[in-house]
C-alpha cells in the first residue's frame, strides 16, 4: 500500500544544538535504512520549509504507524497521511 506522508519538524527552540544534531543524525540513518529496504520510496524537501513529502510503500496501516512512530523526530513532528491508489489515467505501467 502506498501512502503520501507529509512531515513537518518543529524542534523546541530551546533544545540544545548538540541534542538536535544527534536526533537528526539518528533520524537520517533510520530513514536511509527504510529507503534501502524500499519501504520509504520517495523523500522530498518542501522548498522553504522544514517539511518533507514522502511516499511510503508498506503492507498496511499498522506497518505505516509502526515505522512513522519510531522516527526519532516523531515527538517533534506534525504528520499528515493520505492513502494512495493508482490513477486510471496514469500512463505508467507501474506505480514507480
Ligand atoms: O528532515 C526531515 O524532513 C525530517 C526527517 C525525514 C528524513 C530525515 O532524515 O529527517
Amino acid at each position: 500500500m502506498l501512502f503520501h506522508v507529509e512531515m513537518t519538524v518543529k524542534l523546541p527552540p530551546d533544545m540544545p544544538a548538540e541534542q538536535a544534531a544527534k536526533i537528526k543524525a539518528t533520524e537520517k540513518a533510520y530513514s536511509q535504512d527504510l529507503q534501502r529496504q524500499g519501504k520509504w520510496r520517495h523523500l522530498w524537501r518542501v522548498a522553504g520549509s522544514y517539511s518533507n513529502v514522502s511516499i511510503f510503500d508498506v503492507e498496511d496501516n499498522a506497518e505505516l504507524q509502526e515505522l512513522v512512530s519510531n522516527l526519532p523526530l516523531f515527538p517533534y513532528m506534525e504528520i499528515r497521511v493520505k492513502p494512495l491508489c493508482r490513477h486510471p489515467s496514469s500512463v505508467r505501467g507501474d506505480d514507480s
